[in-house]
């Protein structure tokens, strides 16, 4: 068990609501883990247990392993705290007692691919979000919210966007379901409290009613202002709960020895102290993809191989980089063999829309179905995964490609029907020509074997839209030993002699799988968005911006910076708490990476 200090320790007596502040490591989440084993120890009644809320999947991970890892608690207290997501803790809610708020009784998740196909009609009527005036953004997001609730009053599918919402709407409104879950719950621990939106501010309201709440915040991790964090939240929790408050400061565990945490309050405040940080590297390297991406690569295989050799059993080395194209990028170049270096194993936290749609094309083409409608069923899920792959800004391109295919299915209906030859000129030429060739390939009952020979006829295939969705699907780790995905397909197998079913099998362990806890942290060499990293740790760390282009020494373009644009702007604020939360995910080293003739704005020395 580790030494607490001394504010710890104040935490884990002092009772009523909390509030509880401090740095990245500073020892907020083993702190509420520990506190929360002497509640189960001392302060709840038979079935009752602790709650610990959290956004995302990866810290709950991370939660339960630092809670397995404590030898400190029983298995029974252990038992006695559930940690959870705020959506999978909402939807519990509205599968019980959604008919309150005037959903139908049976509900399903709609999951965000399909949430985006749902609203690409409404979507498409607009010009890209960047080109809308202030109006017309009100006005597109009214008409959004319209059909979200459409679907879910009339067809009981609910997206994510409406669960925060509703339950605040069910909780305010009913004594009997708040203080059935209060009940269940006597205490309430939140996690990352100071990203929390207006509609889950309104939800921690009416469960503080009657359970006691124990908030985690470090308002300068705040980095969820673009979808609803507000700087005043822990504000509005002090006046609405009266907490005490404790303040960890600056107190680092997860990085000692090391001068992490005091270069990422540098980077916030703007001011140098020192000259040499330890535990912190700034390279450079030239503006051109080659010489950019050969200076990623090496850092990654030095970095690899410090963490291997120093023996540590499932290290992490996270890239982190600005933007969502950036993840594809870095992936798509460590998935390659570079120069005489072989390919990097890695992970990449891109957007799951287009992969999950491109899966569904893949498992629809294991059923090998063989009935009339058959191609028009995949020309259907083809379109499907262009109005999706965008997520919630599907391109024109995209779009009018979906209407491009369901036109030329009209056709080539129109000349099987009359039976005369289809088209020669079709764009469907192709994607039939690959179709066929799924159906002809001999399955052998493994799904790993069967899924990556129809992936391989896919990828190697003559339509380039399924050349695509080949390259995409791969973003999945969908068939690693014991998921659902693989248990399910097998037994079709058994069942059926094929994979009949295999379509909505992979429906359903989507949903599952959005859900599961039971995850393990990240390991190895994992790609991410900079944003995607809060809550999380890693041993080593690396950022890697994009680079200017030029024309004639003149900067024209610069993007996937840290700073958009590289430019600087007033004092700003945001982009340099992002840049800190990426910064002091490490334990042991982090690299900065920027271009040598453009270097980051907020590592300036002139700062100093
Ligand atoms: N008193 C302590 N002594 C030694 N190690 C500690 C102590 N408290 C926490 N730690 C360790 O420090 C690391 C960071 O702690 P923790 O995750 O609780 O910080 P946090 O404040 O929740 O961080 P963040 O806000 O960045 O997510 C963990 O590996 C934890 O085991």
């Amino acid at each position: 068990m580790v030494d607490l200090t001394k504010g710890q320790k104040e935490i884990i007596q002092a009772g009523g609501h909390q509030l509880v502040t401090g740095g990245p490591g500073s020892g907020k989440t083993t702190v509420s883990i520990l506190k929360s084993a002497k509640i189960a120890r001392e302060g709840l009644g038979l079935g009752q247990r602790i709650l610990f809320l959290s956004f995302a999947r990866a810290t709950v991970s991370r939660v339960l392993e630092a809670i397995d890892e404590e030898n400190a608690i029983t298995r029974e207290e252990k038992q006695r705290i559930e940690v959870d997501t705020y959506h999978s803790f909402f939807w519990r809610i509205l599968k019980t007692h959604g008919y309150l708020v005037g959903f139908p009784r049976r509900l399903a998740i709609l999951t965000p691919p399909n949430e985006v196909i749902a609203l690409s009609a409404v979507r498409s009527g607009y010009k890209p979000a960047s080109k809308l005036t202030d109006k017309e953004k009100v006005e597109k997001r009214a008409r959004e919210g319209v059909e979200r609730t459409r679907l879910a009053i009339e067809e009981g599918k609910v997206c994510f966007d409406l669960f925060a919402d509703r339950v605040a709407i069910l909780l305010h409104g009913s004594n009997r379901v708040r203080s059935l879950i209060s009940t269940t719950y006597p205490y309430i621990i939140l996690d990352e409290f100071q990203d929390t939106t207006a509609d889950q501010w309104r939800v921690v309201q009416a469960l503080g009613g009657s359970s006691t709440l124990i908030a985690l915040a470090d308002p300068e991790q705040r980095i969820f202002d673009f979808i609803g964090a507000d700087p005043e939240r822990l504000n509005q929790f002090q006046a609405a709960f009266a907490p005490s408050v404790h303040d960890l400061a600056d107190d680092n565990h997860r990085s000692t020895g090391t001068d992490i945490a005091l270069f990422g309050n540098d980077i916030l405040r703007g001011k140098f102290r020192q000259n040499e940080y330890r535990g912190i590297g700034v390279e450079v390297f030239e503006s051109n993809p080659n010489q950019a991406y050969a200076s990623l690569v090496g850092l990654v295989l030095q970095a690899r191989r410090r963490l291997i050799e120093g023996g540590r059993r499932d290290w992490s080395l996270a890239i982190l980089v600005p933007t969502k194209r950036m993840t594809r990028l870095v992936s798509d170049v460590l998935r390659e063999p570079f120069g005489s270096v072989p390919p990097i194993s890695h992970t990449a936290a891109v957007d799951m829309e287009g992969p999950i749609l491109a899966a569904e094309i893949v498992a629809f083409l294991l059923q090998q179905g063989t009935h009339s409608g058959c191609f028009d069923e995949l020309i259907e899920l083809l379109c499907s995964y262009f109005h999706g792959r965008g997520g919630a800004s599907p391109t024109k391109g995209d779009i009018s490609e979906a209407s491009r295919y369901r036109a030329a299915l009209a056709k080539w209906n129109e000349c099987v029907a009359a039976v005369r030859p289809t088209p020669g000129n079709s764009v469907l030429k192709n994607t039939f020509a690959v179709h066929q060739a799924s159906a002809a390939l001999v399955m052998t009952g493994d799904p790993d074997v069967d899924w990556v020979a129809l992936r391989a006829i896919l990828d190697t295939g003559v339509c380039s839209r399924l050349n695509d969705v080949a390259r995409e699907v791969r973003n999945l780790r969908l068939l690693e030993r014991g998921t659902q995905l693989r248990q399910g397909l097998a037994q079709d197998w058994r069942d059926t002699g094929g994979y009949r079913n295999a379509l909505t099998i992979t429906r359903e362990s989507f949903v599952q799988e959005h859900f599961a806890m039971a995850r393990k942290p990240e390991s190895g060499v994992i790609v991410m968005n900079m944003h995607k990293a809060k809550g999380k740790q890693f041993d080593e760390v690396i950022i890697f911006e994009g680079w200017p282009k030029r024309v004639r020494r003149e900067i024209v373009a610069n993007p996937d910076r840290i700073v958009t644009g590289n430019v600087k702007d007033g004092p700003m604020a945001q982009a340099r708490q992002n840049f800190r939360v990426s910064i002091t995910r490490a334990k042991l080293r982090t690299t900065i990476l920027t271009p040598r003739d453009d270097i980051c704005v907020l590592l300036k020395s002139e700062l100093r």
